[in-house]
């Protein structure tokens, strides 16, 4: 899911090409992509003040790519401070982000269309970070890539003016996906794991019956889902980025490594599922995918 992000970018980087034994980066050209990636490093300038551009603290000499943690986790929740109500979240993606991705999957899977609303920013992040489509793109094509529809956000342009909307203070970086309250005009969440697990349940009373029954968290599969997690998320989802991102040799080849041998263990998984269904616990579809 995250090559398609990283990866697909541009035509010039690898192709991934799936066996049923082995992923294999085929052409593969490193330096090439190592330099693509550096630059869309420095394009990535977030922040209001400092340097928090760097995907690499300048200073570590480990090379490692380090994920911060994600700074709005609260929850919609019956009964909670932030109460399922249809049209009162409105949920921020970008196309070319798959954490974005899977929150706008499970949106669709649990029928939450009209229940949330959304919009996709511009594909192409510079040095504020997304911004918003305006009239005049003619090359952001989709569904909702438009300008901050949210009532108050007049003159928004970037996904940043959200984030100081909220806390003129804000340290972190600017991320998609996020779901904000236009109630309360806060930000609920900016993590995707927990926005999944908001739209599994919680809304569960707004839509049609047919998909109550969807459960991506059944009870029986939870804790063996939340193992599969652990290692897709560290090895596999955020492995790409630290491979990306990777400004040491050594940093590189470690995720890269990592990551190879965790999608082999996926192949393997599916492979020992074969007849017994397409996903990972056989015929329904759960979080892990
Ligand atoms: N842990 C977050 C990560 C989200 C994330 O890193 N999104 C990227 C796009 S793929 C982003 O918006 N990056 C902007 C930035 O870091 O400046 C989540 O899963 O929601």
């Amino acid at each position: 899911m995250l090559f398609t992000c990283i990866l697909s970018s541009t035509s010039q980087l690898p192709k991934i090409q799936s066996t049923t034994r082995s992923w294999t980066l085929k052409g593969f050209n490193k330096d090439l992509a190592l330099r693509y990636y550096a630059k869309v490093n420095a394009n990535m300038a977030t922040g209001k003040t400092e340097k928090i551009t760097n995907w690499v603290a300048p200073g570590d000499k480990s090379g490692e790519f380090k994920r911060g943690q994600s700074q709005f986790r609260n929850f919609v929740r019956r009964g909670g401070e932030f109460e399922p109500e249809g049209g009162r979240y409105h949920l921020f993606v970008s196309y070319a982000c798959p954490w974005a991705h899977r929150t706008l999957i499970v949106r669709q899977l649990k029928g939450l269309q009209d229940i949330i609303p959304y919009t996709s920013v511009h594909w192409h992040m510079q040095e504020k970070g997304w911004r918003f489509a305006t009239e005049g793109d003619r090359d952001a094509p989709g569904e909702f890539v438009r300008g901050d529809p949210v009532e108050g956000h007049e003159g928004y342009t970037h996904i940043r003016d959200v984030y100081f909307g909220v806390d003129k203070e804000y340290q972190g970086r600017f991320t998609v996906p996020c779901l904000f309250d236009t109630k309360k005009g806060r930000i609920v969440s900016n993590e995707s794991s927990e926005i999944i697990r908001m739209f599994y349940e919680e809304f569960d009373d707004l839509i049609e019956p047919k998909y109550r029954d969807v459960k991506l968290l059944p009870k029986e599969f939870e804790g063996e889902i939340d193992k599969a997690n652990e290692w897709i998320y560290n090895d596999i989802n955020n492995g790409v980025y630290k491979s990306g991102f990777a400004t040491t040799e050594e940093a590189y080849t470690k995720a890269v490594q990592t990551l190879f041998g965790s999608l082999d263990r996926v192949e393997k998984h599916l492979e020992g599922m074969s007849g017994k269904g397409s996903y990972w616990f056989g015929e329904e579809i759960t979080e892990v995918e």
